[in-house]
């Protein structure tokens, strides 16, 4: 019977269902288990080989089957470490040391056991060096490269002295010929491994570039949005924030009420005591008041000597409560050795005004609180009057 339109798309999502197990759901295992994948293939395309050496009567069966269940276990092995995330408790969860250890070990028993074809079963060491320059720094790709020639030196030994252990189809074969093999790779492995090497140190510095510039990058963003001196939002980050509360409270999600406050007599401190003295008295200013400040009220420096205060949620009566407290404590410390005080202006968010009305409703009670004698705190007209901390 002719399949149903239906059965063809139900076939492809249950592949691709089993392909999706087979995998992981995580993008980093799912790139090393891409690399396992190729290594596979290798192991299977160098097995289809064995198959036919086996088949020309130049190995035994039985070496073969030696070899594969070797094989196996290794990539059974190396599978189910990534698949589980059980690798990633590695500096390199790739396993990329173990993993070529093995294929080395591979290709050495592949040479041990395949008669004839044993020059060919060298081949495979270009996949496992290529490999290692994605994974394996410079000392560790000397120390497979030594590893490798000493690997091969012990094949040939047991090649020439214990044929025994070979359970070969074939005579055995000239030394010469092995150690013919042997110096080729000792000659010309280095060669290719220093170039690994260098392959894998600039990937390195291609990845270290790639982190500098990350925090370089953070870190202009972040002085995009924070004054240098204060460390608080500046201006930009402040108009954001007034936005989007602004935004909020037009939408009648949340109240907001805003605030303008500016260090009375200013310039005196920088007159008497010089600009770096103003300075630390900004710095210990923001730090204090931003102490006060319940989480969710947002404090920043609007420009020279003046900020401003966002509280989300809080009308003019209760920010006017907290500006009194926060000029209690201001009046009560020195700062930078100076006895500090300042003025507000606050005003409450209304109707569907905009921020820029709102602030200027702030900047006009903030000018009628300096004019009503400084420490005290003004409400924008319509809301209150002017008021001095009554405690
Ligand atoms: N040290 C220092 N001073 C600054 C900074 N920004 C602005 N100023 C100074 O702040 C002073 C502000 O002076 P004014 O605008 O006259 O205000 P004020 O002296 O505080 O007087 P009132 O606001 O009326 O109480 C000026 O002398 C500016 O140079 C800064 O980043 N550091």
């Amino acid at each position: 019977m002719a399949p149903t339109p239906l059965a063809q798309p139900s076939q492809a999502v249950s592949r691709r269902r089993w392909l999706g197990l087979l995998a992981s759901p995580y993008p980093r295992r799912r790139l090393l288990l891409l690399h396992w994948l190729i290594a596979c293939v290798v192991y299977v395309g160098t097995a289809v080989l064995l198959v036919a050496g086996v088949d020309q009567g130049w190995m035994r069966f039985g070496a073969l089957l030696g070899w594969s269940s070797f094989v196996t276990v290794v990539l059974l092995s190396g599978y189910g470490a990534i698949r589980s995330g059980w690798s990633e408790r590695f500096a390199d969860p790739a396993l990329t040391q173990w993993q070529l250890s093995m294929g080395v070990i591979a290709v050495n028993w592949g040479y041990v056991i395949c008669g004839p074809m044993r020059t060919a079963a060298l081949f495979p060491l270009m996949v496992v060096f290529v490999f290692a320059a994605y994974g394996l720094r410079f000392r560790q790709i000397g120390w497979l490269t030594l590893f490798t020639v000493l690997c091969l030196a012990s094949a040939v030994a047991i090649r020439q002295w214990l044929p025994a252990w070979i359970d070969s189809a074939q005579p055995p074969s000239p030394l010469q010929v092995d150690l013919y093999n042997l110096s080729m790779i000792a000659v010309v492995l280095p060669a290719f491994a220093l170039v690994t090497a260098r392959l894998s140190a600039l990937r390195k510095k291609l990845r270290d570039q790639r982190a500098q510039l990350a925090d370089a990058l953070a870190a202009v963003e972040r002085l995009a949005v924070s004054d240098e001196l204060t460390g608080l939002p500046n201006r930009r980050a402040m108009l954001e924030t007034l936005a989007t509360n602004t935004r909020h409270a037009r939408r009648g999600l949340l109240p907001v009420t805003i605030a303008m406050l500016d260090l009375d007599h200013f310039k005196r401190i920088n007159d008497t005591l010089g600009h770096a003295a103003g300075d630390a008295v900004l710095v210990g200013f923001a730090e204090l008041v931003r102490q006060l400040l319940r989480e969710g009220d947002v404090l920043g420096r609007w420009g020279g000597e003046e900020f401003l205060l966002v509280l989300p949620g809080a009308t003019a009566a209760q920010a006017q409560q907290v500006l009194w407290r926060v000029q209690a404590a201001v009046r009560d410390q020195l700062l930078a050795g100076q006895p500090v005080t300042f003025s507000v202006g606050v005003a409450a968010h209304r109707g569907s005004e905009s921020a820029e009305t709102l602030l200027s409703r702030a900047d006009a009670a903030l000018y009628e609180a300096k004019h009503a004698g400084r420490d005290c705190v003004a409400i924008a007209s319509g809301e209150s009057q002017v008021a001095a901390d009554p405690i």
